[in-house]
């Protein structure tokens, strides 16, 4: 399926009923003089995992953070295109960038934690997006966004601890929490488990399969077998250029192009 037509520009997915949840079209980055991202077309699907992957340097991490305009905080960094969010264009004028990144919230890749309570870090969202209108709610948000991002059990006797006395892995899945706890549509990961051991790993991405359903994930990793085993769609990058997007399934078995096939089967990279 190739989606990158675009010409194309109604919402709806050819060969498929969905809509897209984001859109990006003919979308240029630099840094300055230099071009870090060229002429990328792609759609988010709402209830999928998009990984994006290549070799380092080819643009991933520029490439996301366009979907919630993070980029906007490196001075010399100027993007062109188009990119919509439910069909809205999220670099226009009105848009609050602050509400924007809480509908597409963003995991790092070193979790990090706010010097907080673990309480006050999945707390402080709703706080000042005003999401809860007492401190039952409150509780209430806390408790559902540290069950959904598969931590409530492990901390629900010490709220009041500070979230960076958990290990790396547990820090993650509060940040995780802390995205989810402000209703995020979309969730931006730029590697989240590139500093985790395996078995934190694991749970991230056991966590990834879980959250898909609910949210549009679209996650930066260098791991092949990463992005094998959590999206179902993928787009390899070089240099800057998308050089194929399709299902996970073909770009791993079956890839359209040389230089995708040259980089799964690790010729380069
Ligand atoms: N803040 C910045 N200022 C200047 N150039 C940058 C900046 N961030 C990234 N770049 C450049 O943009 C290009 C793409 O970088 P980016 O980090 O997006 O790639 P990546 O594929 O995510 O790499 P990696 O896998 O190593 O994280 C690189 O050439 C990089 O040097």
């Amino acid at each position: 399926m190739n989606i990158m037509n675009v010409q194309n520009e109604e919402q709806t997915i050819p060969h498929t009923n969905k809509t897209a949840k984001m859109r990006a079209r003919n979308v240029n980055v630099y840094y300055g003089e230099t071009q870090a991202i060229k002429n990328v077309s792609l759609d988010i699907n709402p209830d999928e995992v998009t990984a994006l992957i290549g070799p380092s340097g080819c643009g991933k991490s520029t490439f996301l953070r366009c979907l919630n305009r993070m980029n906007d905080t490196i001075p010399i960094c100027r993007v062109t295109g188009d990119i919509s969010l439910d069909g809205e264009d999220i670099y226009g004028k009105r848009v609050d960038v602050v509400q924007l990144r809480a509908r597409v919230g963003m995991v790092f890749q070193k979790p990090n934690p706010f010097p907080k309570s673990i309480y006050d870090n999945v707390a402080y969202g709703p706080r000042i997006h005003g999401l809860a209108n007492n401190n039952a709610d409150l509780d209430e948000i806390v408790f559902t966004s540290l069950q959904k991002a598969g931590l409530w059990e492990e901390v629900k006797d010490r709220l009041d601890t500070p979230g960076t006395a958990l290990s790396g892995g547990q820090q993650q899945r509060l940040c995780i929490a802390r995205t989810i706890a402000v209703n995020p549509e979309v969730i931006l990961m730029d590697e989240p488990c590139s500093a985790l051991d395996p078995i934190a790993t694991a749970i991230i991405e056991e966590l990834i399969d879980e959250l898909k359903g609910r949210y549009a994930i679209v996650i930066v990793t260098h791991s092949m077998q990463q992005a094998a085993r959590v999206s179902q769609k993928t787009a390899f990058f070089h240099l800057g250029d998308l050089v194929e997007y399709d299902d996970t399934v073909n770009i791993f078995t079956n890839p359209r192009e040389e230089k995708t096939k040259d980089y799964i089967t690790g010729r380069y990279g």
